[in-house]
This record gives C-alpha cells, sequence and structure tokens, in this order.
C-alpha cells in the first residue's frame, strides 16, 4: 500500500463512516487520519497544513457532520472568493445525501443568514452576518475558514481577524478548523485559534520542483538534464514535452495579456496538433457562451477547439467553466493562465510552469512570495491520472538555477502574520464589536482585540484601538461616555450595510460636489468609495475621459479640481457604468473601455451594494428622501443594466436587461401591460420561450396558463401538436 494510506480507525464515529462511504473513501490519506488521531470528529480546534488535494475539504466534512450530530446547529464553511463558494458547492452535495441542506451565502448584504444546517459563505459575507445576528456566533457549532493563510491578506486578512476573535470571545462551543497548503507556523495559528495543528506533506501524487534555464531543468539535487527544442518557445517546448507523454500543461503567467498572447501564438504553432473531435465540441461550446464579448467568445473557442486556451478573473464565468470544463476533459491540454486560477478552482495538470516569478504592483516588479510559489506548484500532477507532478520555475537571464532552488523550491512559505495593524481594519473590526451588542465597555473591545492574531504576535494596540474608535467617533458612528462606546443609529447601520466606516467622510465630503439628479455624479460618488473596485484607466484614456465628463456633468470637472490615477480610475469605472445602466451591450463595453465581462460584472455587483449601501445610510446625514430614492433606484439600474423605464420589468424572475427591453419595445411597458398578454403572444417575441413566458405568467398569478403553455410548447417540440390540434394549429397559421 502506498504510504500515506490508512484504513478508517476502528473508533471512528458513524457519521465518519458513512460519510466515507457515501465519498467512496476507503482508506484516509495522512492528513485526514492525523486529523481524526487529534479529535476532530470530537470538536477540537484544529489547524490543517497538507499540501493541494491532499483531502483537506474531506476533513472539513467531517467536522460538520460530526458537530452537527453532536452539537446540531449549523455549520459554515468560509471561503475566500465567490467563486471558491461555487467550486466548494459541488463537492458539499454528499452532505445534501446525508439530509443536511446545503446552502450558498456570498452577496447581498441586507438577506440574513440562509435556513440551512450548513453554509457556505465569504469571509465578508459570514464577518456580517455576524454584525446583524450576533447569536450566531455562539449558534455556529462549526466554523471551517478554508484557505486560513489569507490572514496575511492586506483586505482579508482583518476580517478573519474579526470573525475568529468574536467566536473565540464568545464561551460557545463553536468549533474552529482552519485549512491551508501553505502556513508554515501552523502551530502558532492553533494556539491562536485555541487549538492543534495536524501538518503533513503528504501528497496524493509526488511533485518534482525544477528551475529551467535556457533549455536545461535543473533539479533540486544539482543535476539537469536538456529540454527538447522543438518550436524555440520554451513555455511551448515545455508544455509539448508534458503533452507528447499524456500529459497537460499549465502555464501561470503575471498578466491577462501575456495568458492570451502565449495561448494564441501556442495555437499558431501548434496548428491542428492538439485538436481531437473533443476539443471541437468544447469549442462549439464555448462559442455559445453567455455574457462574453463575441470576440473574445469566438477568439477563445477556436483556441479550445485546438486544444490550446487561456484563463483569468475578467473571463465571464460561463467561458471560464468551458475552459476549466475543456481541460477537465482532457480536451485542452495545455491552458496559459494568471495566478488566479491557483486561488481555489481545482484545475491540477501534471506540469505546471512558472512562466515569470515577478508581479508588476503598481509598476513595481516584484517577485512573488514564496506562498504563491507554492500554491501555483501545488497544482502539479492530477491524482489518480498523472504518478507524478512537475513545477517548473522559468529563470530570468541573470539569474543562477541555484538561487532559484534556495529561494523558491527549499524555501518554506513566509509565516502567516497579522495584518490587523492598520487604522481601517481596526475601525471595521470594532464597529463590528459595538453595532451588534449597542453599547460596550472599551475593556470588552480589548478583551475581543486580545483575541486576535495581531495582539497574540505583537501585543495589544491599544492607542491604535483608542484613534479608530476616535474616528468612529468624530464621523458619527459611535459616542464614548466615559469608558463606554455605543453605536450610533448610523453606526449600527453602516454595519449591517456592510460599508467601510470611512464610506460616511467621503460621502458627506463628496455629496457637497456633487448633484443627486445627476446620475453621473452618483454613479462617481460611488466609484470613491473605499470598497469600490475601480478600473485602472491607462494615461491614453484620459482625454477620453474627460471629454466624457464633459458631456455627462461638466460641472464636476470644476470642483474634481485634481484628476490623480485613483481619481481618473473613479471616473472611468463612472464612465463604464453609466454605459452599463443605459443598456451598452458587454461587448461594446469591452471594445471601448478594454473592460472583460467578469471584471464589469465584479464592478456592478460592488457598485449595486455599495449604491443600496449609501441609500439607506442617507437619512442618518441628513440628506432628503429624493437623495436616497436616487440612490436606490441607481443600484436597481445598476444591478440589471438598465434604463429606470425596464426597472418594473425587469423584477419579473428571468426577465434580466435583453428581453425587458425585448417586451418594452413590443409595447408591453409594465406589469399591466403583460396581464392581459397571452402566452403565444409571448413566445411570438425573440429570446422569449415557454420557460420565460410561464415564469411570466406565474409571476402575474397565473399559473395554470403558464402550465397549458409549456405543456403546448413541448407537445411542438415533439411534433404533435399537429396531430392533437390540427385544423386549430392550422387555423392560427392560416390567420
Ligand atoms: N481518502 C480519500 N480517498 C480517495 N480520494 C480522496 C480522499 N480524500 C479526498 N479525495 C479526493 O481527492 C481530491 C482532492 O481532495 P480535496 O479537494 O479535499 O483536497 P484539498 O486538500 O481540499 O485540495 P485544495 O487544497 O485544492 O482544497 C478530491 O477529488 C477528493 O474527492
Amino acid at each position: 500500500m502506498p504510504t500515506g494510506l490508512y484504513d478508517i480507525p476502528s473508533w471512528a464515529t458513524n457519521e465518519t463512516r458513512s460519510l466515507a462511504k457515501l465519498s467512496g473513501v476507503e482508506k484516509l490519506f495522512e492528513p485526514q487520519y492525523m486529523a481524526l488521531e487529534t479529535g476532530v470528529e470530537r470538536g477540537e480546534n484544529l489547524v490543517v497544513a497538507a499540501p493541494t488535494g491532499s483531502g483537506k475539504t474531506f476533513i472539513a466534512l467531517v467536522a460538520i457532520v460530526n458537530g452537527l450530530a453532536r452539537r446540531g446547529g449549523r455549520a459554515f464553511y468560509l471561503v475566500p472568493l465567490k467563486s471558491v463558494a461555487y467550486e466548494k458547492y459541488s463537492s458539499f452535495s454528499i452532505l445534501a445525501r446525508m439530509g443536511f441542506r446545503v446552502k450558498i451565502s456570498v452577496g447581498d448584504f441586507r438577506e440574513g443568514p440562509p435556513e440551512a444546517p450548513v453554509t457556505i459563505a465569504t469571509y465578508e459575507k459570514f464577518d456580517s452576518l455576524l454584525r446583524v445576528s450576533p447569536s450566531l456566533a455562539r449558534d455556529a457549532s462549526v466554523v471551517v475558514v478554508d484557505e486560513i493563510h489569507n490572514v496575511s491578506d492586506p483586505k482579508r486578512g482583518p476580517i478573519l481577524e474579526s470573525i475568529v476573535s468574536r467566536i473565540l470571545a464568545n464561551t460557545g462551543e463553536t468549533q474552529i478548523l482552519g485549512l491551508s497548503a501553505t502556513v508554515p507556523n501552523a502551530g502558532e495559528i492553533a494556539e491562536w485559534i485555541g487549538g492543534r495543528s495536524v501538518e503533513s506533506s503528504w501528497r496524493p501524487v509526488p511533485l518534482r520542483e525544477y528551475v529551467f534555464k535556457e533549455y536545461r531543468l535543473y533539479s533540486p539535487g544539482g543535476s539537469w538534464r536538456e529540454v527538447p527544442r522543438v518550436y524555440g518557445l520554451y513555455d511551448l517546448d515545455l508544455a509539448v514535452e508534458t503533452v507528447e507523454e499524456g500529459g497537460q500543461a499549465l502555464v501561470f503567467t503575471y498578466s491577462r495579456r501575456r495568458a492570451v498572447t502565449l495561448a494564441k501564438r501556442a495555437a499558431r504553432k501548434l496548428g491542428r496538433r492538439l485538436s481531437s473531435r473533443e476539443a471541437r465540441e468544447y469549442g462549439a461550446e464555448a462559442s455559445r457562451a453567455e455574457g462574453a464579448p463575441r470576440s473574445v467568445a469566438d477568439e477563445l473557442a477556436s483556441l479550445i477547439a485546438a486544444g490550446v486556451a487561456y484563463h483569468h478573473a475578467g473571463l465571464p464565468p460561463s467561458l471560464r467553466r468551458a475552459v476549466e470544463d475543456a481541460f477537465r476533459a482532457g480536451a485542452v491540454r495545455v491552458v496559459y493562465s494568471t495566478p488566479t486560477l491557483a486561488a481555489g478552482v481545482n484545475m491540477p495538470a501534471r506540469r505546471v510552469i512558472i512562466d515569470s516569478y515577478y508581479r508588476y504592483e503598481a509598476g513595481f516588479r516584484e517577485p512573488i512570495r514564496v506562498a504563491e510559489y507554492k500554491q501555483m506548484a501545488g497544482r502539479a500532477g492530477r491524482p489518480g491520472l498523472d504518478d507524478y507532478g512537475e513545477a517548473v520555475i522559468v529563470a530570468e537571464r541573470m539569474d543562477r538555477p541555484e538561487d532559484l532552488i534556495a529561494g523558491y523550491i527549499q524555501a518554506p512559505p513566509e509565516r502567516v502574520e497579522s495584518r490587523l495593524a492598520g487604522l481601517r481594519g481596526l475601525r471595521h473590526f470594532i464597529l463590528g464589536i459595538i453595532a451588534p451588542e449597542g453599547e460596550v465597555g472599551i475593556e470588552s473591545i480589548e478583551r475581543v482585540a486580545g483575541l486576535t492574531l495581531y495582539s497574540r504576535q505583537r501585543g495589544l494596540p491599544r492607542e491604535i484601538i483608542a484613534r479608530a474608535i476616535e474616528d468612529l467617533s468624530i464621523w458619527g458612528l459611535a459616542e464614548v461616555e466615559g469608558d463606554r462606546v455605543a453605536a450610533t443609529g448610523l453606526g449600527r447601520e453602516v454595519a449591517a450595510v456592510y460599508l467601510d466606516p470611512e464610506s460616511v467622510p467621503i460621502f458627506k465630503h463628496e455629496a457637497r460636489y456633487l448633484s443627486f439628479d445627476n446620475e453621473f455624479d452618483i454613479l462617481y460618488l460611488i466609484s470613491t468609495m473605499p470598497d469600490m473596485v475601480k478600473l485602472a484607466a491607462t494615461r491614453r484614456e484620459e482625454e477620453k475621459l474627460l471629454e466624457a465628463i464633459l458631456d455627462a456633468s461638466p460641472r464636476m470637472l470644476s470642483s474634481v479640481d485634481w484628476l490623480g490615477p485613483e481619481e481618473m480610475a473613479a471616473v472611468k469605472t463612472a464612465v463604464v457604468l453609466k454605459l452599463w445602466i443605459e443598456e451598452a451591450s458587454e461587448d461594446r463595453i469591452y471594445s471601448e473601455w478594454g473592460v472583460h465581462t467578469g471584471d464589469l460584472l465584479n464592478v456592478v455587483s460592488t457598485a449595486e451594494w455599495i449604491a443600496a449601501g449609501l441609500s439607506r445610510i442617507a437619512p442618518y446625514l441628513g440628506f432628503s428622501t429624493e437623495v436616497s430614492q436616487n440612490l436606490s433606484i441607481t443600484s436597481r439600474r445598476i444591478k440589471h443594466g438598465v434604463k429606470p423605464e425596464l426597472l418594473p420589468l425587469v423584477s419579473i424572475p428571468g426577465v434580466g436587461r435583453v428581453r425587458a427591453r425585448i417586451l418594452f419595445n413590443a409595447g408591453y411597458k409594465s406589469i399591466h401591460d403583460l396581464a392581459t398578454a397571452r402566452a403565444e403572444d409571448l413566445m411570438r417575441l425573440p429570446l422569449i420561450g415557454p420557460s420565460t413566458a410561464r415564469q411570466i405568467l406565474e409571476f402575474l398569478g397565473r399559473v395554470d396558463e403558464a402550465r397549458l403553455a409549456e405543456a403546448r410548447e413541448t407537445l411542438a417540440r415533439k411534433g404533435l401538436l399537429t396531430y392533437l390540434e390540427g385544423d386549430a394549429v392550422a387555423g392560427e397559421e392560416g390567420e
């Protein structure tokens, strides 16, 4: 038996056994066995540090089924990204078969916790749930923090610290389980959460690591071998060598543009060499992908048909999935991707090629962290398909291979360090404590703050806590009486809508120069908020952006005195949002401003949340009801990407911006106009099929007609309608 596999121990609980049975798990991987030994079934707090693919998700499921069986309550599985939430949801279907309903909760901060024993949520969403329902920290019987190394992420770190310290502050029975593939100080993190660490380097597929330089692959042992030079392009020659042996290759590049360029160059060089019937089928599927600029979908479709593809976060979900499915099916043999793929999406390949170990952050060239190298290298080796995985880091001309071997291959990942130091993180953290409780003493704020990793590593930041409380008080979110701190109505509302507290002074300041009657001004206001995802503007676009401001809000040019890169990015984001709410297509937004659909969707969902949040806090800042309404209408227009006249129609499930425009232009301008519409009238309109017609009729409460419409459509599809209703149908056609 290969090392690392263990029998399920006789003392394992029935819940663990039935979970294993349903999962098809006959032998336990080493970290799974170690987690059982360390008491994961009994509710022990654990940090599991084990490589990618070593079965950490199964350990989480063991904790969840045992925790719910033992204590009831609810379980939460926390992930860094929405895309990871959807990815994990599929592996949680096992729980549904064990009778545990699983829900995803990633978006709308106004929604409370879903009614389900198991919830998969993003860190932010769970943190916001804790603010609106503080009892959650007690009701939760298991909280799994996936990728707990994100504690050292500047933005997500403070949120994770806020969650963990609030749970620790409760004397409840909540089990905390941290998972990570790259946390060298797992012991320290385990102590922080009041538990123990499980550390294993076992991998289902052994990993071999190399440095590539001048067509040689250098092993850590110092030996090297030649790489056949077939195309004279090292990324392609490295990829093709693996493909020739039946494997697949994943090439990580540092920029989207380079991923696309290299993929297109590879396809040009390879011609039909990697193509196959399956590849052509996946290519055809990609060309039909919804919500993608036509030019991008067609380009990617032809690459997939040639067995090559690229992948990055700017692609719409439909195209990302098309690439992932084609790669997992083995139809695509080589994928060029930005590192985002390493975080979360499960797409291993026999050979992972790290094309460049530099990142370009704000114009500077930064070598990647060791943790990021390990994250990418960990993707090498498909369990069940490959006997080994290979990670190849490509040296730069001036590099000596031994330096990269020492600096990356043999180096441990960086220690996980708290990032709670900043005022921004602490203000968010403190508001999260005082808002749910109403009024608390400074000492209880310090008690909870004392439970953070930051305090553990560097001592309690008393003076920064005091300054953060002072900021909250100056901004009107908190009131300090002696050693008591109370959240004001504004403070509770800001916590509930989960906006960064600094949104309040920025809102007040910007509002002085903007008019709430001008939609561009509102979109610019949203784009300046600290939580907003901004679209970087290039110098080349400045001219065009200034024209856009002159056109949309001339007054603004006088008030926004200086347009630095930050302001320019806010202007570009506002310009793109304005196009979106005026119903410009993704194609047009992509061709005019080079904004990928994935980025557009990210900007749209963030702007919709911020606009709704500003609408709710506006009354507390003395703004009129009309301002609130304008912000709320803008939020809904952003959500759907429509002009105001379509808002009633997009409230119908299944009717998005395109179908609403078709209905409106066909004369159905309101819900009232639809009240008398017949199914067959609706189905005559483009893009209005039986399912949309049914959804419209059901929304109008005319369910029987909806069923009838769908039944007729089904019969028609089977060619039975003419037979059953011959003359009646002919009669209609005869009209
Ligand atoms: N004991 C086991 N026996 C057989 N297959 C297993 C076992 N445990 C997990 N697997 C399978 O191995 C694959 C990787 O498991 P899993 O996703 O849990 O790893 P992971 O460590 O969570 O990876 P990541 O770090 O990417 O989240 C999955 O397809 C899973 O079904």
